[in-house]
């Protein structure tokens, strides 16, 4: 289907967001009159400036309070509507939309509406132009699609349609199957919008809180599967009021917007018996696990001496860059002291994912707008297929010793060592602290190209803000990524990132960590007279954990410990110990946790 996209979805000045459109890749765009009227381009120059980014103008709007009014009142709207309509005459638009009237002039009488619409369509006939009427939430007298659509089945007139935008339908509980009542050629446009469930009133929520397809609590898809039952043939149009995204860079925003349109049409596609428009991209393949976490760093010895505390060896070098792999059982570090380091610090710059087929896991991601990054690599290398998230990191398809494919580890010579302790056996997850206005995206990202499913957002209570975190993981749990936004509590203030790593005992694993000359995050005293209020432990066992700064939790299927190491840079390491089904990551002691971690930056 053809993608269009509101400018007021976007951040930035027109020519930004018409831009940012089509380098996305939309086909059309709606044009928000506030846009255009603060826009130094003339409607003339607005159109070719569309035209020559092969763009179409879908879309003009909002025309408001318009129907239902004393008769000198229309006779007012009526001149103002020759004006919008020269106006877009100019513009090259031919679809203007029409919202439903909030003004107290309105009264409640759908034979004037129609009536009105009418004469109004017969007007915007001779400029060749098609009005499309939509039912606002909050509409005075018309707040549902299905009473738009009688208004307009009444009025009886070619250019006049309904518009039908998902979030009002959706906010208000609107069943959306009697959508397929309407005739497909009567429904002039479709606008979509997601939003996350919340009590509030509707308009605020419209206003502020949208969000992309599959990004809040709609079912968008089921929305579209009704839509594209009652015939609809015209673009599927992005209309999104967010004050993150408006604040937002508009190029990577319009990214994120048309890989949600992406994900939706392929979730609606196998709702519907008949084939369709619908883009069908390549099918998700699920990580299985995480082959390894690279780190960058400017200055290896710390990051070493982390590591060899944590009981993790030296195992090999690469052939050809300056990067080692460390490894305890089948946790893989790899530490590059490339250029990238000189530019970063010390950071998780990427992760290597275990694919089943790394060549079409790269095919899906690439399908889904993910950055391909460039292979940088030697001759005898393996192919690496590598995407970049939406934070920066890099995302590597591969593949560890499995027969038939290429092996990374190829790309490595071994070095002598003779230890393997296994006190830490696998990473358990990583948390990646996402750039502020892109934790929607990070999450929709990680979701529909990896394949991940993603669980409830969790906000927890930071000194200096608010910590919310939402983990996406795969079936099993061997790939557990935890996105994040909040404020840093790194030395210079750079997004924080951690590679947790999982034991079968927190407690010899901390110790040996620091017998070896690790220092582990201190928690403060009142932490641990809480845990005994709330918990009963065995004898000693509460001091052990005080003693060596181990957090506990518990819930229905299981038990949880963890600690942490000092920061180096941007990242710190976790040891954790699940225990029976345990599937969180200790949510409850993360206030503590970021507290303490704030606690030890310098100045504090
Ligand atoms: O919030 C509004 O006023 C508004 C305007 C136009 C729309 O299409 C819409 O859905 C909402
Ligand atoms: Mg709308």
């Amino acid at each position: 289907m053809r993608t269009s996209i509101a400018t007021v979805s976007l951040g930035g000045s027109l020519t930004e967001k018409l831009t940012a459109a089509a380098r996305a890749g939309f086909d059309g765009v709606e044009i928000f009159e506030n846009d255009l009227l603060a826009s130094p381009l003339t409607p003339e120059e607005i159109r070719s400036r569309t035209a020559d980014l092969g763009l179409s103008i879908d879309l003009y709007q909002p025309m408001r309070d318009i129907e239902a009014v004393p008769e000198d009142q229309f006779a007012r709207n009526l001149r103002r509507a020759r004006h919008k309509f020269e106006l877009m005459r100019r513009l090259g638009a031919d679809t203007v939309l029409v919202c439903s009237s909030v003004s107290p002039l309105a009264v409640d009488d759908d034979a004037l509406a129609a009536g009105q619409l009418r004469r109004l369509a017969d007007l915007a006939q001779d400029f060749g132009i098609r009005v499309a009427y939509e039912a606002l939430a909050w509409g005075r007298h018309v707040s549902t699609y299905d009473h738009a659509w009688r208004i307009v089945e009444a009025a009886d007139h070619p250019c006049l349609g309904t518009c039908l935008d998902s979030f009002h339908i959706l906010a208000r509980g609107s069943d959306p199957k009697g959508i397929e009542d309407i005739p497909g050629q009567k429904i002039f446009f479709l606008q979509l919008a997601d939003a996350p469930l919340m009590a509030m009133d509707v308009l605020q929520w419209s206003r502020h809180y949208r969000c992309f397809p599959g990004q809040g609590g709609f079912d968008i898809a089921g929305l579209l599967g009704h839509v594209m039952r009652a015939g609809y043939e015209g673009p599927l149009s992005l209309e999104v009021f967010n004050d993150v995204f408006r604040q937002a860079e508009a190029g990577t925003t319009a990214v994120d917007a048309r890989r949600s349109l992406l994900v939706l049409q392929e979730a609606t596609g196998p709702l519907l018996q008949e084939p369709t428009a619908l883009a069908t991209p390549p099918a998700p393949v699920v990580p299985t696990g995480v082959a390894f976490a690279e780190l960058v760093t400017p200055d290896v010895a710390p990051v070493a001496a982390v590591l060899d505390a944590l009981g993790f060896t030296r195992t090999a070098r690469h052939r050809s860059k300056p990067v080692d792999l460390w490894q305890q059982g089948e946790a893989r570090v790899l530490v590059n002291t490339g250029p990238a380091a000189r530019r970063d610090g010390t950071a998780l710059a990427a992760i290597g994912l275990e694919s089943p087929d790394p060549a079409a896991a790269a095919r899906r991601a690439e399908a889904l707008l993910a950055p391909v990054l460039p292979r940088r690599r030697a001759l005898e290398d393996a192919p690496l297929d590598a995407v970049s998230s939406p934070d920066g990191t890099e995302l590597f398809f591969c593949a560890t010793d499995r027969p038939g494919l290429p092996s990374w580890t190829g790309d490595f010579g071994q070095v002598e060592h003779d230890r393997d302790p296994r006190r830490v056996t696998r990473i358990d997850h990583l948390a990646l602290t996402q750039p502020w206005h892109q934790f929607d995206e990070a999450a929709l990202f990680h979701r529909s190209v990896l394949g991940l499913s993603a669980q409830e957002s969790v906000d927890v209570a930071d000194p200096y803000g608010l910590h919310r975190s939402r983990a996406v993981t795969n079936a099993d749990g061997s790939v557990r990524i935890a996105l994040g936004v909040g404020p840093a509590p790194t030395d210079e203030g750079g997004r924080a990132q951690h590679i947790a790593l999982a034991t079968q005992d927190v407690v010899d694993a901390a110790r040996r960590f620091r017998e070896a000359g690790g220092r582990l995050l201190p928690i403060p005293a009142n932490y641990y007279d809480d845990l005994a209020a709330r918990y009963e432990f065995a004898d000693g066992e509460l001091e052990t954990y005080r003693g060596l700064g181990i957090l506990y939790d518990r819930d229905q299927d299981g038990e949880f410990r963890h600690c942490y190491t000092e920061t180096i840079g941007r990242v710190f390491f976790e040891l954790v110990q699940r225990d029976g089904g345990y599937r969180g990551y200790g949510a409850q002691n993360a206030p503590v946790r970021l507290a303490a971690q704030h606690a030890v930056r310098p100045g504090r």
